[in-house]
């Protein structure tokens, strides 16, 4: 069996290029006693991979839904579907790893899908709907009536989080960077107004939408917008830094943390960053939640799928360009 596989040439500096990666070929060995053989059926494209360190010469970081093609493991049988951090591959071969180590994301076989997609244990019912679903409510803690700004608003974490939002009974405010991405989430996801960063006064914008101040921000992509966002901050507000995906293809890196004492001095604000790595433990609380929550029709998901492996880096300079809408995978 031959595995294709995206490997890292060099490290990525600025906004990435086609000469960062290379597609490769391996042999893989025969499968032994406790190891299974997994194919590729769905690959998640996501934000970290441009940012996480990696090693030149290991295979581009990233999820995958897998299906186990031979198994000598008596923990997974031909035909089941896993989620794994196998990264940019095709073919994999592994053992099960039925005790996720500190800073890993867990592995586990996908079960109770019903008719919903394969894909969604990569987006909604995975490791970005668990970010959502934790670091809204766990650090927001959202109260009803409450006013919340969501940047980031039309990609996987924060169409979620907006519509997390709603069913708590907040107004939501979403920060997007197309027309078409705000239409979505006010007209489709509830949102109650939408802010297009790329042609609008964001500060004048907040001030009209939400003339009382903000209680909370769910905070996806950092920089100068973000700070815009929490000098309009009501006193007591919470701030839940997820992502700051603005500094991500920055030359310069990022050595320096913005400074806004005044403001949090004067307004008492709270900010905190997290990693859904954190809420391991509560990983399928998590997921059982946003499964109801699709199940009742109160949260809903759109997907970017992109065909064919050869594609991945592609989806991925799209992502990162904004073209995706929803969570973005690609279908092997
Ligand atoms: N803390 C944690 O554990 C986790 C954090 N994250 C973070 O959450 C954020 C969202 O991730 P995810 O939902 O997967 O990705 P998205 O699906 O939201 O895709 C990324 C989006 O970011 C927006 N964007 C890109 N560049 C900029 C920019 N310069 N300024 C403003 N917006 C920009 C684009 O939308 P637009 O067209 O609106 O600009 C793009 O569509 C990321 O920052 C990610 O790193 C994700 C998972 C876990
Ligand atoms: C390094 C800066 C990251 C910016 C925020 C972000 O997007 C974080 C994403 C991580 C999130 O906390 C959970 C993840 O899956 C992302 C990181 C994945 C880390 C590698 C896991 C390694 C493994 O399981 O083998």
């Amino acid at each position: 069996m031959k595995a294709k596989k995206f490997v890292l040439k060099q490290q990525f500096v600025g906004f990435p290029k086609y000469s960062d990666v290379e597609i490769m070929e391996e042999e893989l060995p025969p499968v032994t006693d406790g190891e299974f053989l997994a194919e590729a059926v769905f690959i998640s494209i996501d934000p970290f991979i441009r940012i996480h360190p990696q090693e030149v010469g290991n295979v581009v970081m990233g999820q995958q839904v897998a299906r186990i093609l031979e198994s000598k493991s008596e923990h997974y049988a031909v035909g089941n579907y896993i989620v794994g951090f196998f990264g940019w591959r095709t073919h994999t071969i592994s053992t099960p790893q039925l005790i996720t180590p500190d800073h890993r994301l867990p592995e586990y076989l996908i079960k109770d899908m019903d008719d919903l997609p394969l894909s969604l244990p990569l987006g909604i019912l995975g490791m970005p709907g668990n970010t959502a679903y934790f670091g809204f409510l766990d650090i927001c803690k959202p109260k009803e009536g409450e006013t919340v700004v969501v940047s980031g608003a039309a990609g996987t974490v924060g169409s979620h989080v907006g519509q997390i939002a709603k069913i708590k009974g907040c107004k939501v405010i979403g920060i997007v960077g197309s027309e078409s991405k705000g239409k979505w989430i006010t007209e489709e996801l509830g949102f109650n107004y939408y802010i297009n960063y790329k042609n609008q006064n964001l500060k004048e914008e907040l001030i009209k939408c939400a003339p009382e101040g903000i209680d909370c921000y769910f905070d996806n992509i950092g920089g100068d917008l973000s700070s815009t966002i929490i000098s309009t901050m009501k006193r007591f507000g919470r701030i839940s830094v997820c992502g700051f995906i603005s500094q991500y293809n920055l030359e310069s890196g990022f050595d320096k943390a913005p400074a806004l004492q005044g403001y949090f001095v004067s307004n008492c604000l709270q900010m905190q960053g997290y990693s859904a790595l954190l809420f391991v433990p509560r990983w399928h609380e998590g997921i059982a939640q946003n499964l109801k929550w699709i199940k009742e029709k109160k949260l809903k998901y759109r997907e970017t799928i992109i065909e064919g492996f050869e594609n991945t880096f592609q989806a991925f300079l799209d992502l990162l360009s904004g073209k995706n809408i929803g969570k973005t995978i690609v279908k092997v």
